[in-house]
């Protein structure tokens, strides 16, 4: 285990920090408000593909201005990352992170109950079980990740679920998170290495809903239509009734 490196993690109540499989820096905390926040505090100094995680975290943030709901024994993860030579633009990170974390819980159910619904949600038996929030700092994007591993939000508006309440023993956050900066490492050089269409390819192949009609909600607009792929830059591509293909960039996609 290295020695603590950072000023001002006392507060945050720190664990540790160690290099992972394939020399990965993850930084261990107690408490946190947001591991997004610890790692974009930290960006312009910690290198490239740095992790935290935090035992328990006190101001989650989720897509779309939302609270995270943080339980004990889930998983409050973030990773740092600076554009690297090959890699196509940021926008694309957000299949890439999903894939990561869909390919982390294949280790626990069986895939085909894993779904991903678009941007970066990942379903479990069709209920969300896991998020994903990107936000850029400068250059750098810092990927936050929750899971419900051992337990989920039961009054939110959005049903969720765990792999616990889905009748999966849980692994523990830290555990999870080793094999999530793991296949982060190979989920982006196969985006860097085969460029988009391989991760596109990868995602569509997982995607809830695909060739499907589905409601997107963007803002007080909702257009129905067929979920068809995606764009280059994430957008989801919908044909429309009048048989245009719209491309949604922002929004809530929900089946119909
Ligand atoms: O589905 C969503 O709305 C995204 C949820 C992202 C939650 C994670 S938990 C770790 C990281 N820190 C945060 O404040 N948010 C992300």
């Amino acid at each position: 285990m290295l020695a603590a490196r950072h000023a001002g993690d006392h507060a945050a109540g720190r664990r540790g920090a160690r290099r992972g499989a394939g020399a990965v820096l993850i930084t261990h905390l107690a408490t946190v408000g947001s591991t997004n926040d610890w790692l974009t505090e930290r960006a312009a100094t910690l290198p490239d593909g740095s992790w935290v995680f935090a035992d328990a975290q006190t101001g989650g943030r989720g897509r779309r201005g939302r609270a995270w709901t943080s339980l004990p024994g889930n998983v409050f993860a973030s990773v740092l990352t600076r554009p690297q030579p090959g890699e196509g633009p940021t926008q694309q990170l957000s299949f890439v992170a999903a894939l990561t974390l869909a390919g982390a819980l294949d280790s626990y159910a069986e895939a085909h109950r894993l779904t991903l619904k678009w941007p970066n949600d990942v379903l479990l038996d069709g209920t969300k079980v896991a998020g994903i929030l990107l936000e850029k700092q400068g250059d750098a994007c810092v990927i936050g990740i929750g899971v419900n591993l051992a337990a989920h939000p039961v009054d939110s508006e959005r049903p969720a679920t765990s792999l616990a309440a889905a009748g999966i023993a849980p692994p523990s956050p830290s555990a999870f998170v080793e094999d999530l900066s793991g296949n982060f490492v190979r989920t982006r050089a196969t985006w860097r290495d085969h460029g988009f269409a391989a991760t596109r390819t990868a995602w569509l192949a997982r995607a809830a809903g695909i060739g499907r009609p589905l409601v997107a909600r963007l803002g007080s607009e909702a257009l129905t239509g067929v979920f068809e792929g995606l764009a280059d830059d994430g957008a989801l591509q919908l044909r429309l009734d009048n048989g245009a293909v719209r491309a949604v960039h922002a929004g809530e996609v929900f089946g119909v």
